[in-house]
Formats: C-alpha cells, structure tokens, sequence
C-alpha cells in the first residue's frame, strides 16, 4: 500500500500500471471565502477506466467536477484533460468532456428529439449530421420510441437516459456524471450502469462519476477516490477498499468509517443520504 501526498493510494500494483492519463490534477484547490471545499486534490484518470469519487454530502465531488468542466475556476493547483490546461485551454477541454450535472438538464416542454437538437447545435453537429446522430444515440440509449413525446412525461430513468444522450452526442472522450442514478428506482438503475458500461467497453469513454452508493461504484468503476471535506482520504479498485479493511461484504459506510475515523461528517450516512434524494427534487 503505498502513501501519496498523505493519503492512501491502493491502486499502486502492477495491474494499474498508467498506459495512458486523459486526467490529472495536482494540488488542485477550491476555496469560497475562507472556507476550502477542495483541498489539495492530486488523482489520475487512465484512458477508458470508470473513476468514481465518492463522499458524504458537502464532501467536495460536485466542485471538482465543476472545475474538471471549466465550469469554475480552480483558487489553485492544476489539472489537464486529453492535454488540455483547464485553466488556460477551456475551449479544448470543451471539445472532449461532456457533462451530466445533478441539476435537470432537459427541457420539459420539449420532446426528447428537440432537447438532442438543441445539443447538436451547442456543440456545433453540422446540420447534415445532426439527425442521423440523434438517431443513433437515441437509439443507443433505448430512447427511440420516446422520442416525439414531451420530456415532461418521461419517467426519472428516461429523464436521465436522455440527459447522457445529450452529453454524448458529440461523442466525448470523457463523460462526467455528477451522481448519475441518484432517486431512480432499482430497475432504471441498473439500465443506466448497463448503458453506462457499454459506453465504456463499446466505445473507449473514460468515464468519470460521483456517487454514494458503494454498490454503483461497485458495478461501474475500475477505481475510486473517497474524499472527505475536500480532501482524498483513499484511492483503490472498490475490491482493493473492501480487502484492506479486511471484509469483503463491507459497505461504502464501513471504508469510510474505517479510513475517515473522527474526520466523518457527524449525522451523515451514505445509505441516510441516498434515501432522502429523489428525482422530485432534481425536477424542482
Ligand atoms: N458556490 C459556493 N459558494 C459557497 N460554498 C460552496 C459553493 N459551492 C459549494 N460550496 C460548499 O462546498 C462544499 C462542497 O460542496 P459540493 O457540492 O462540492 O459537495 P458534494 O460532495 O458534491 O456534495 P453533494 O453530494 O451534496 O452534492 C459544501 O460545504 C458546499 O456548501
């Protein structure tokens, strides 16, 4: 087991080897006023590997993807994406992310094919192209039949299935997903880590995610970064977290417990969380 920059790094065997890094960050730090969301964040991302951050609420996944995406601006440190300085080249890193934010990111009063269309010109689709892209990725993500009706009579795993369909149209080399199956039901679930996996074994995406649930990270990521008030507290592959603490059947509550001893966040649970966030509250 090797130590990191004061952290616990697990994934240091001849299996995790880098090949070839499409994410690094070092020292990278947020701060609002005084007060530091992420602290010092050093992790790398090989190409084609699902990387999971996983934390308590607060615990600082969401600000890092938001400064992975450009989307805010780092107080300090660096981090690059396919070679792109997010900080100096925003428009590369652009071209080759996409993004799921937790926040709802379709339009309810339009229908499936028209939120698609609205991202194929965001992102520049040539007109000629468009349709036959919006075919495709609707029919990848099983969304074809749905397509004509209102977003606002989709289920939550509709809902979310088309908000991947939107991220990935421009096919990206990486997708973040900022908490991709929080208040699903266990079948749409488990269709969005099929859809997510296949994206991964079919197409090469790097995939980027932040979760509570262990399980998920569990079915869905090579490695994974627990944090803690900003700070990473372990980095392994959920088989190497479980190992370490010596019980196979640990949950996500169990490792963090174990690693993050009095740092954890009095009051909450991952499971605690998990259960209070439904889809209501991302649709408002
Ligand atoms: N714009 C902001 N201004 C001030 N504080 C912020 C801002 N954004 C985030 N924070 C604070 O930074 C900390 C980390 O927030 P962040 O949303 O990154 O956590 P998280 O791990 O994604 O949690 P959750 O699972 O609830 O989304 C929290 O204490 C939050 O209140």
């Amino acid at each position: 087991m090797a130590k990191l920059m004061g952290k616990t790094d697990l994934s240091q065997g001849s299996a995790s080897i880098p090949n070839s890094l499409i994410l690094t960050t070092q020292s990278l730090t947020r701060c609002f006023d005084n007060f530091t969301a992420v602290d010092e964040l050093n992790i790398s991302v090989q190409t084609g590997e699902a990387f999971g951050l996983l934390g308590p609420n607060g615990a600082g996944k969401s600000t890092v993807i938001k400064m992975l995406t450009t989307l805010l601006p780092p107080s300090r440190g660096k981090a690059h994406l396919a070679g792109y300085d997010i900080s100096g080249q925003s428009d590369g890193v652009r071209r080759v992310i996409g993004y799921v934010p937790q926040a709802l990111s379709a339009d309810g009063s339009l229908t499936g094919y028209e939120n698609l269309l609205i991202f194929a010109k965001l992102y520049d689709i040539p007109a000629r192209r468009r349709e036959k892209q919006i075919r495709e990725v609707l029919s990848f993500m099983d969304l074809q039949s749905a397509s004509d009706r209102l977003v606002r009579n989709y289920s939550g795993g509709m809902i979310r299935k088309l908000e991947i369909a939107q991220a990935i149209l421009h096919q990206p080399q990486i997708l973040f997903l900022d908490e991709p199956t929080v208040g699903l039901d266990p079948v749409a679930r488990t269709q969005v880590w099929q859809l997510v996996q296949e994206l991964r074994v079919n197409f090469g995406t790097t995939i980027f995610l932040t979760t509570h649930f262990l399980e998920e990270a569990d079915s869905l990521c090579n490695r994974v970064a627990i944090m803690n008030q900003g700070r990473e507290i372990i980095t392994g592959s959920p088989a190497e977290l479980k190992a370490a603490i010596g019980k196979p059947d640990a949950t996500l509550d169990d490792v963090f417990i174990h690693y993050a001893g009095n740092q954890l966040t009095s009051g909450v649970s991952y499971s605690e969380t998990a259960r209070t966030r439904r889809t209501t509250q991302r649709l408002g």
